[in-house]
C-alpha cells in the first residue's frame, strides 16, 4: 500500500514538473514573440548593451546607404518599396498595439448636452457609417490619443482635406503668422498654413526661434513623425495645392483679407493678410502663378463642444533676446517641477518628455504652451499642435530642446522601446519617415523633407538614446529613469488567455 502511494506521489510530482516546465516554455516563447526585436531591453541590466548595439547597426547602415548612392530610377523604386515594407512592419509591431489603460469614463469627447431642452437627443459614435470623416475624427478622440492606431477613418479624412471643394476661407485669429480656416461642403474645417519657403532653405541663423518662418512641410512632417513615434497626439495634417484666386479670394467673406491680394510683377497671384509677423507685401504668399502649396490640419472640435486648457511649458524659452529662462540656469530645476502639480503624479512629466523628444528630433524650439482637453482632466495626452517652426535646420542639433529629458532623466518605457526599434536597420527612422511622407499628395511636387533632414532624424535619434543611456548609468535603480507604462504581467496573462 505504502509503496503504491509513494509511486503515485512520485508520478504526480513528475507530472507537476512537466506542467511547470511547459508553462515556463510557453511564457518564454510568448515574451520572445512579443518583444523579439527589443528583447534585451526587458532585463534592465541589458538595456545599455542592446542600445549601443542597435545604434552601431543604424550608423553602419547609414554609411552603407550613402556609399551605395541611388543613381538609377530602378534603385529608387526598390528603395521606396523597401521603405514602405519597413513602415508596414513597424506598424504591425506589438509596440504599436499596446493596450491603453482602462477608461474611467466611456463618454465621447463632445459636450453635447449643454442645453438638453433645446436639442434633440443625439446617439453619435465614432463608427457610424453615415457620419462625415471629420465628425468621426472628433468622436474618436480619446483620453489617450487623438486617433487610433490603424484608424480606418484617417485616410478618408486626409483625402477629403486634400481634395474637397473649399467653400469658405477666413483668417484665423490668434497666433503670430497668417493662417486660414477653410470649410468644406460637409461642414468639415481645416487650418491652412501656406508655404513660406522652399524645402531646401535652412532657417537664417540670425533669426530667433520666435521670429522664424512657419513651414507648411514641417506641419505635415510633424504629423507623420508623431505617428511613427507611436504617440498619435498631432491632429491629422495633409498637404494640398490651393488656388489663390478661386479657393481663397473669390470665396472669402473676410473683408480685411480681400484688401491684401495683388498680382506680382511676374504675374503671380499673391496676398499677405493681417497678422503680427510677416504679413506685408515683402513677405507675400504667392501662387505659381495661381496655385500655392500649404498644409491642411484637421480642426479640433469647437471650443464650445470640447473646451481645451492651455498650459505654459515649464521649459518655455524666455522669448527675449537677452534673458535666460530659469531652467537654463538652475541645475535642480527638475526637482522642483517634479513636486509641482500636475507634474508630481500620473504621466504628465513623461508626456512632456515625450513631447521634448519629438521636438528635439524635428528641432522645434517653439513649444511655449501645450493644450489638453478639459474634459479629460489631468490624466490625458498632450496635444502636439503648432509644429510650423520645426525642421528649420538640418545641419544643427539643438541640445537645449532635450532639457526636460536631460534634467529629469525620466522616460516612458514604451517610448524607449519604440525609439530603440526605430534605430534598428529594419525599421530605420529616416526610411519609415520617407515612406510615410511619400503618401502625402504634395510628395509628387517634391519630397516633403529633404534627405538631409531625414538623416538628421537618425543622428538625433542616436543622441536621444545616448542621453537615456547616460541617465541609466547615473542612476542606481533603473526604475528611477524608466517609467514602466507597460504592464508585462497583465500582457502575458491576456496572451495566455487567448
Ligand atoms: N488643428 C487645430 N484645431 C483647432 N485649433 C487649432 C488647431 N491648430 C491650432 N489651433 C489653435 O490655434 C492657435 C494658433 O495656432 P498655431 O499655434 O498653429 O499658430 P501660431 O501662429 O504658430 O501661434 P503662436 O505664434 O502663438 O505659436 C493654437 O494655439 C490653437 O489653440
Ligand atoms: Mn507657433
Amino acid at each position: 500500500m505504502r509503496v503504491c502511494a509513494r509511486r503515485r506521489s512520485r508520478t504526480l510530482r513528475l507530472w507537476l514538473l512537466i506542467v511547470f516546465l511547459s508553462l515556463h516554455l510557453l511564457v518564454v516563447s510568448l515574451v520572445l514573440s512579443i518583444y523579439h526585436t527589443s528583447c534585451e531591453l526587458h532585463s534592465y541590466p541589458g538595456i545599455q548593451t542592446s542600445i549601443s548595439f542597435s545604434v552601431q547597426n543604424a550608423s553602419a547602415s547609414t554609411s552603407t546607404m550613402t556609399a551605395a548612392g541611388s543613381d538609377t530610377q530602378e534603385v529608387e523604386m526598390d528603395g521606396t518599396a523597401d521603405d514602405l515594407a519597413k513602415l508596414e512592419a513597424l506598424y504591425s509591431h506589438p509596440l504599436y498595439n499596446l493596450p491603453t489603460p482602462p477608461l474611467p469614463d466611456v463618454n465621447p469627447i463632445l459636450r453635447l448636452s449643454a442645453n438638453e431642452d433645446d436639442y434633440d437627443p443625439i446617439l453619435w459614435n465614432a463608427s457610424a457609417e453615415t457620419h462625415p470623416p471629420w465628425l468621426r475624427f472628433h468622436l474618436g478622440i480619446s483620453r489617450w490619443q487623438m486617433y487610433q492606431h490603424k484608424d480606418p477613418n484617417l485616410s478618408a479624412l486626409t483625402q477629403q482635406m486634400a481634395s474637397h471643394r473649399i467653400v469658405s476661407a477666413v483668417q484665423k485669429s490668434g497666433g503670430t503668422q497668417l493662417k486660414l480656416v477653410m470649410s468644406f461642403p460637409n461642414y468639415g474645417q481645416t487650418l491652412f498654413k501656406p508655404m513660406k519657403q522652399e524645402r531646401h532653405e535652412e532657417t537664417n541663423v540670425n533669426l530667433y526661434y520666435f521670429s522664424d518662418f512657419e513651414r507648411h512641410n514641417a506641419e505635415i512632417a510633424a504629423f507623420h513623425l508623431d505617428k511613427i513615434l507611436g504617440f498619435r497626439r498631432v491632429p491629422p495634417v495633409v498637404g494640398r495645392l490651393v488656388n489663390v484666386i478661386k479657393e481663397i479670394k473669390d470665396i472669402t467673406t473676410d473683408h480685411k483679407l480681400v484688401t491684401t491680394f495683388f498680382t506680382s510683377p511676374v504675374g503671380n497671384a499673391c496676398f499677405y493678410g493681417q497678422c503680427s509677423y510677416y504679413c506685408s507685401t515683402e513677405h507675400a504668399i504667392c501662387g505659381r502663378p495661381l496655385k500655392i502649396e500649404g498644409s491642411m490640419a484637421a480642426m479640433l472640435p469647437d471650443l464650445s463642444l470640447a473646451p481645451r486648457r492651455s498650459w505654459r511649458s515649464p521649459w518655455r524659452r524666455s522669448y527675449s533676446r537677452s534673458k535666460l529662462a530659469q531652467w537654463e540656469t538652475d541645475s535642480n530645476y527638475c526637482d522642483s517641477i517634479k513636486k509641482t502639480p500636475p507634474y508630481d503624479r500620473g504621466t504628465r512629466l513623461v508626456d512632456l518628455i515625450d513631447m521634448s523628444i519629438l521636438d528635439f528630433l524635428m528641432s522645434n524650439m517653439d513649444r511655449h504652451h501645450y493644450e489638453t482637453f478639459e474634459k479629460f482632466g489631468n490624466d490625458t495626452f498632450l496635444i502636439h499642435f503648432d509644429n510650423g517652426r520645426a525642421f528649420g535646420r538640418h545641419s544643427n542639433d539643438e541640445p537645449s530642446i532635450l532639457a526636460p529629458l536631460v534634467q529629469c532623466c525620466r522616460v516612458r518605457r514604451s517610448t524607449l522601446l519604440r525609439l530603440h526599434l526605430l534605430s534598428l536597420q529594419s525599421y530605420r527612422m529616416s526610411d519609415v519617415m520617407r515612406a510615410s511622407l511619400s503618401q502625402d499628395p504634395l510628395a509628387v511636387v517634391a519630397p516633403l523633407l529633404t534627405e538631409q533632414h531625414l538623416s538628421a532624424l537618425d543622428r538625433r535619434l542616436e543622441t536621444v538614446i545616448q542621453t537615456i543611456q547616460d541617465c541609466l548609468q547615473q542612476h542606481q535603480h533603473h526604475s528611477d529613469v524608466i517609467h514602466d507604462d507597460i504592464d508585462f504581467t497583465r500582457h502575458l496573462k491576456n496572451s495566455a488567455r487567448i
